[in-house]
């Protein structure tokens, strides 16, 4: 018997398939009559493939770096790669982002507003309100589930932070981490940053130890897995187009990187960030990168002129933008790295490879000194300029976890006087952009003008794979995508530009773009986290960005009719996309309780640890900062010298372990690297079953106090100390708490690195508990 005919979709009658709702419905199969397979005909197997013809595309977003760094856009940093793709394919000179991390990536990777996908801001400070929960709903499927569902294989390396803070411990749920937005392979790390010798790295969703090579560093390993995934899907599925987004940690802090790459800049900042903008400038003008007529913008008056800085100061700065610079260089060398394989396999013409230079502007985050180790911004401990000049030598180096000064911010954001968290100036939000694509891209070369934002990638992207927007993805109909594709400007330097409002917001610093003007306010300098003014008396200036590029000249005394309508509509956007209502507090948003987020541990005051648990985020651990806490650990202690870590959390920069050392269990609070305190019995420990117990009993009387330690073998005291000074907010975004084991760095000097600090006894549980938060 002849077969039954194929059933039909409407969309499939029409000749295509129906992209608009994913997965792509597969058709129903074929009934057949026939008894015997040899007379009857299989129908032709239903597949997803992408369209024909369809890119491969590559997104790289760099940290940190702003408008004035890379030489593709006149900054004094070589990014050779950059330039490289800036001559083959466009440059963009009116690209933004939303001046902070997490909302930037989030933006990025869905095409829709940062608080359309509740990241207001970070999502260590997500609070309860619609727009900065912190979870992306699922009415926002992510550009990398759409093309996936599409038929694309789909990679993400490096930096990740678009997981809730709550989310990330070993219970999930696990949705909101790569894998489950639309990546077939992720490696990298989950939060906002890891240092660069000794990573935090998941692979998919494990955790994994970074390869042993010489000279390890996470942007070379990164882009070495980049590399192999690439070639390994195109080895096997050649018909089939990749995504990679690539987002190394560079050039956020820490700012780790091999010393030869910050010393080819040795000297080339001994001029001072003052200069270094006036040459950026010029430079950007020769270029073209900015019109003709831009001012310099003013440094912001809180930050020191530079000649008016003592000559120690000036070399300390100095090296911190040798070393700044050099981690920038490097990073754009792995980019290089990763386009020569893509060049090597002969898939760089085919792929839309979209450059990012800043998910922000630079940041000011370094004060106005920098800082040894930046964990001191998020404790609000300042750091000494007189402690700092003694490690110019050492900057950069694995003994540090450093950050730049902020008049360097301003420096590689010029012509701009402002820097990252300020969206309200360009310095924290407009950031150089080039898109590369020989075979989409006609007029190689040249700059594009048009005012664009971060939402406008993923749209654009839909276009050139000749994709529909999806109405539904996975059962979930979806808020429509608010960006606006780019690629009519591909085609045309002179477009009449179509992405013509936008509003930003971030803690409580505020503007809209619309039409050429650009009306804002500054309501905070990103240094300042106390005694902000109330929102309602914060001044707001506007300005005609066609012919002020950099926004100097004021308006609002002669037009005044238009900044109200100005204000007036931002109001508007701001209640549309939920940026309402405007939230100033930064350091009581890092508060779950506080800010209105959840917390895994919640009330709870006792966690119960037992061996083999490890890797476990300081936002899904038990809180014991600025209250007293006890450890209770029940072992097995083998005949012979037994040593390594009991719990730790944290490491070289800051946390506290207790452990063993030559026999003798010694308990150590390493309070930012800067002081050490350890509590040590000087008695080694009897084979056989111990209990050790450290009781730390907090002064009081505010946070950061110190307190008194003791140490207890088998319920009797036998070493007690104080510790004068403790961490008042964080430890560590990337060093973990673990259990027989201090991962990464150590916190305790003196029993080795990583696997070394392994306990060679055996830990039935570890009991952690903790008093009432003072
Ligand atoms: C650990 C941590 C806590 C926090 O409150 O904010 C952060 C902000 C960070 O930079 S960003 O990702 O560029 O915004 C990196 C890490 C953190």
């Amino acid at each position: 018997a002849p077969p039954s005919p194929p059933p039909t979709t409407p969309a499939a009658a029409a000749g295509g398939i129906d992209r608009t709702a994913l997965p792509i419905a597969e058709p129903a199969p074929q009934r057949y009559t026939e008894l015997d397979a040899r007379n009857a005909k299989a129908p032709e197997r239903f597949t997803v493939s992408a369209p024909k013809g369809a890119p491969n595309v590559v997104i790289v977003l760099i940290d940190d770096v702003g408008f004035g760094g890379p030489s593709t856009f006149g900054g004094p940093i070589r990014t050779p790669t950059m330039d490289t793709l800036a001559q083959g394919g466009l440059r963009f000179n009116n690209f933004h982002t939303t001046a902070l991390c997490s909302p930037t990536r989030n933006a990025l990777k869905t095409g829709r507003n940062h608080h359309t996908v509740n990241t207001g801001s970070i999502m260590e400070t997500a609070t309860a309100f619609p727009g900065n929960t912190g979870q992306n709903p699922n009415s926002v499927a992510p550009l990398a589930e759409m093309l996936r569902l599409n038929g694309y294989s789909t990679g993400a390396f490096g930096k990740w932070h678009e997981t809730a803070a709550w989310e990330t411990s070993v219970s999930g749920p696990f949705d909101r981490w790569p894998t489950h937005q639309g990546f077939d392979r992720f490696y990298g790390f989950i939060g906002g940053e890891t240092d660069q010798w000794y990573p935090l790295i998941y692979d998919g969703l494990i955790k994994v130890e970074p390869p042993k090579m010489e000279n390890y560093h996470f942007t070379v390993d990164m882009t070495n897995q980049a590399i192999n995934w690439v070639k390994a899907q195109q080895s096997m599925t050649p018909d089939k187009p990749f995504f990679v987004y690539y987002a190394p940690g560079a050039t956020h802090a820490p700012h780790h990187v091999p010393k030869e790459w910050a010393d080819r800049y040795k000297g080339q900042f001994d001029k001072g960030w003052d200069q270094v903008r006036i040459e950026t400038l010029e430079r950007q003008k020769k270029l073209g990168v900015v019109p003709a007529n831009t001012q310099l913008a003013p440094r912001p008056k809180e930050l020191a002129a530079w000649d008016s800085l003592p000559a120690d100061q000036r070399r300390l700065f100095a090296r911190q933008a040798e070393v700044f610079a050099g981690f920038l260089e490097h990073t754009d060398n792995e980019i290089g790295r990763f386009q020569q394989a893509l060049a090597d396999i002969g898939e760089l013409d085919n792929t839309v490879f979209i450059y990012i230079a800043g998910d922000n502007g630079t940041s000011a985050e370094g004060g106005f000194v920098g800082m040894y180790n930046e964990m001191t911004y998020f404790n609000g401990v300042a750091e000494k300029v007189e402690d700092l000049i003694p490690l110019i030598d050492k900057w950069g180096s694995p003994e540090t976890f450093p950050h730049m000064s902020a008049g360097w911010a301003v420096a590689f954001d010029t012509p701009f006087s402002w820097t990252k968290q300020v969206a309200s100036d360009f310095g924290g939000t407009r950031n150089g952009m080039v898109i590369h694509w020989p075979q989409g891209i006609k007029q190689p070369g040249s700059l594009r003008n048009q005012f664009s934002h971060v939402i406008d990638i993923a749209p654009t992207i839909l276009e050139a794979a000749g994709l529909p927007e999806p109405k539904s993805v996975n059962g979930v109909v979806q808020t429509p995508i608010e960006g606006t594709s780019l690629l009519y400007a591909f085609k045309d330097a002179n477009a009449p530009e179509r992405h013509t409002t936008q509003y930003f917001e971030m803690f409580g610093n505020r503007a809209i773009y619309s039409g050429g003007w650009f009306a804002r306010t500054i309501h905070r300098a990103p240094w300042q986290t106390t005694n902000l003014p109330p929102l309602t008396a914060d001044v707001w200036e506007i300005y005609d960005v066609r012919s002020d590029f950099s926004l100097t000249k004021n308006l609002a005394a002669d037009q005044g009719a238009k900044l109200k309508e100005m204000q007036a509509l931002f109001m508007k956007e701001a209640e549309k996309y939920h940026v309402l209502p405007i939230d100033d507090r930064t350091i009581e948003r890092t508060n779950a309780a506080l800010a209105g987020r959840p917390d895994v541990l919640g009330t709870r005051t006792s966690l119960t640890l037992y061996e083999g648990m490890q890797g476990m985020l300081e936002n899904t651990f038990m809180n014991i900062k600025n209250r007293s806490s006890k450890i209770t650990a029940e072992l097995q202690i083998p005949t012979g010298r037994v040593s390594g870590a009991i719990l730790s959390q944290g490491g070289r920069f800051g946390g506290w372990s207790l452990y063993v050392k030559d026999g003798r269990p010694a308990y150590t609070y390493n309070f930012l690297g800067m002081a050490r305190y350890t509590v040590a019995s000087p008695q080694a420990l009897p084979p056989g079953p111990v209990t050790i117990t450290l009781d730390f009993v907090y002064d009081g009387g505010g946070v950061g106090k110190g307190g008194k330690a003791t140490l207890m073998v088998n319920g009797k005291a036998v070493a007690e100390g104080r510790i004068e000074k403790t961490q008042p907010n964080i430890f560590s975004a990337d060093e973990t708490a673990d259990v027989g084991i201090d991962n990464q760095t150590p916190v305790a000097e003196g029993i080795g690195i990583g696997a070394e600090t392994r306990f060679t006894g055996h830990i039935n549980k570890v009991t952690l508990d903790v008093g009432p938060a003072k």
